[in-house]
């Protein structure tokens, strides 16, 4: 992984874009622009900053394209807690490398920034409101599609962040166990803290 240039200011947008670039495909990008729109609609929505939001929905998916032993690689390298479903499916990890290349690649040292980058797949009980607006924008960015449950969950990610990433897990979980596929406990956690949040 290169290194940010000394010259380079710490933090440029048009550097990230250029990278992207250069190695994620252009419809990943649109995408990428979308998460990063809505992030920063739903971070003014919820009196947080913009800029934070903005950048890590910018940044949420710059391993997206690994392959699955660099992912797992960087993983052990960087003592990240895995899990056996990561094991099986170490594109799970993209979220939490994507951080570390913000990190290493672009000089990004917020913590706060770092965590929503990490968070944006699985979620994380106890996360920040950040990291719920990245969460959030990641699942309910215009691409996703207008399906009435789809639908409900953006305009609950307007009035209430808790709630929304509740009803987006419950989606994504519906969806996995349709589909016979494995679900990563992590996400199971951060279903229950949201709901849970929604009862206190
Ligand atoms: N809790 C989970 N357990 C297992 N797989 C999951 C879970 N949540 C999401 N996934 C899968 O991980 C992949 C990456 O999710 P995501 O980052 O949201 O991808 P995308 O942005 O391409 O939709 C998707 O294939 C999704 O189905």
């Amino acid at each position: 992984m290169t290194s940010v240039q000394p010259d380079l200011a710490p933090w440029a947008r048009d550097t990230v874009l250029q990278w992207l670039k250069e190695n994620v495909p252009e419809i990943r990008i649109q995408h990428i622009l979308r998460v990063e729109a809505m992030a920063r609609d739903l971070a003014q929505r919820h009196q947080l900053d913009q800029e934070q939001a903005a950048r890590a929905g910018l940044m949420h998916d710059l391993a997206k394209y690994f392959p699955p032993a660099q992912l797992l690689a960087l993983a052990q390298k960087h003592q990240l807690p895995t899990d056996p479903v990561d094991e099986a499916n170490p594109h799970l990890l993209h979220a939490q490398v994507s951080a570390l290349v913000a990190q290493e690649t672009f000089g990004i040292t917020d913590t706060e920034i770092l965590a929503a980058i990490s968070n944006h797949t699985l979620g994380q009980p106890q996360m920040s409101d950040l990291s719920c607006v990245v969460f959030l924008a990641d699942s309910l960015e215009p691409g996703r599609g207008d399906r009435p449950k789809v639908q409900a969950a953006r305009e609950m990610s307007y009035q209430d962040l808790h709630h929304a990433v509740a009803l987006v897990c419950d989606l994504t979980l519906k969806h996995l166990v349709k589909t016979q596929r494995l679900i990563h406990p992590r996400m199971v956690l951060t279903r229950n803290w949201a709901w849970l949040e929604l009862q206190s």
